[in-house]
């Protein structure tokens, strides 16, 4: 059974500037465990911003988050034990497989020999087992997002961060993306995630929240958000577009 009481998420009042630009602005959310969470808004809205602060890539200017409960501030290291995280810009080891890129991250966290079948499942179902000589450095952008994803998720985190997961990606690894993270959710892990993909926020998302200038314009169910119009007006419309189930695709029980 989830423990509903403690959120997956909590932000009270983040606040980012750089320089003079306020990115955001006092932002809030709180997000339950097993939910699928989406973050919207124009370009510049704070969505990146918002979510390094919450995987604790760049201190906020002020304001907290705890993720599961721990205050990434006070209790830095219990809170990214709980996080698994895809943003673009996060170094790979460049002359390294899939396989072995993922041996490496298994190593570097201690995992159980459990790590194996479940990077079997996740490069099956992302459909990078096809390459399996393939260098990082020799990645699509595409490619690099899923060895990403797979990485985010092979120590089983209660949550899971993703900054624009289908940005330049073709349509069958969204859909392999959207399929992982749906097995995820309902094991009854977390996600929380940016896209400008609106069909995708409205067929996955339960709740959203639609950001612009740094603040929070409205939060909701998807469809009583998307009924309101916001949804759509605040991101440009695309369609994305072979089943494999994960095992132990979500997270590790408490
Ligand atoms: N490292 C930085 N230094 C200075 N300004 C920044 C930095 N990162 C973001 N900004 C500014 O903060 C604001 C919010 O940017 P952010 O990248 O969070 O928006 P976004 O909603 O993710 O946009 P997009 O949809 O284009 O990815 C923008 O005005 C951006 O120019």
């Amino acid at each position: 059974m989830l423990d509903l009481s403690v959120p997956a998420v909590e932000v009270v009042d983040l606040t980012q500037r750089f320089g003079s630009v306020l990115a955001v602005d006092r932002l809030g959310l709180s997000i339950p465990p097993g939910m699928f969470y989406g973050i919207v808004g124009p370009n510049g809205a704070g969505k990146t911003t918002t979510l390094t602060a919450v995987c604790g890539l760049r201190e906020p200017t002020s304001g907290s988050i705890r993720i599961a409960g721990h205050d990434l501030r006070t209790e830095r290291e219990a809170a990214l034990a709980q996080l698994g995280v895809m943003m673009d810009g996060l170094s790979l080891p460049e002359r390294l497989t899939a396989t072995e890129v993922l041996r490496y991250s298994a190593g570097l966290r201690g995992l159980d020999d459990g790590w194996r079948a479940r990077a079997g499942d996740l490069l099956e179902i992302l459909g990078l087992d096809a390459v399996p000589r393939t260098l990082i450095v020799e990645y699509s952008t595409g490619m690099r997002k899923k060895i990403n994803l797979a990485l985010a998720m092979l120590h089983r985190p209660r949550v899971l961060v993703l900054d624009e997961p289908f940005e330049a990606i073709d349509p069958v690894s969204a859909r392999s993306i959207e399929q992982v993270l749906k097995q995820y959710v309902d094991a009854g892990g977390t996600v929380v995630l940016s896209s400008h993909i609106m069909d995708f926020v409205e067929r996955n998302c339960r709740r959203v929240a639609v950001v612009a200038g740094g603040k929070m314009l409205v939060e909701g169910p998807v469809e009583e958000v998307a009924a309101g119009s916001t949804l759509h007006e605040r991101g440009r419309v695309h369609r994305v577009g072979r089943h494999v189930a994960v095992r132990a695709a979500g997270p590790a029980p408490p």
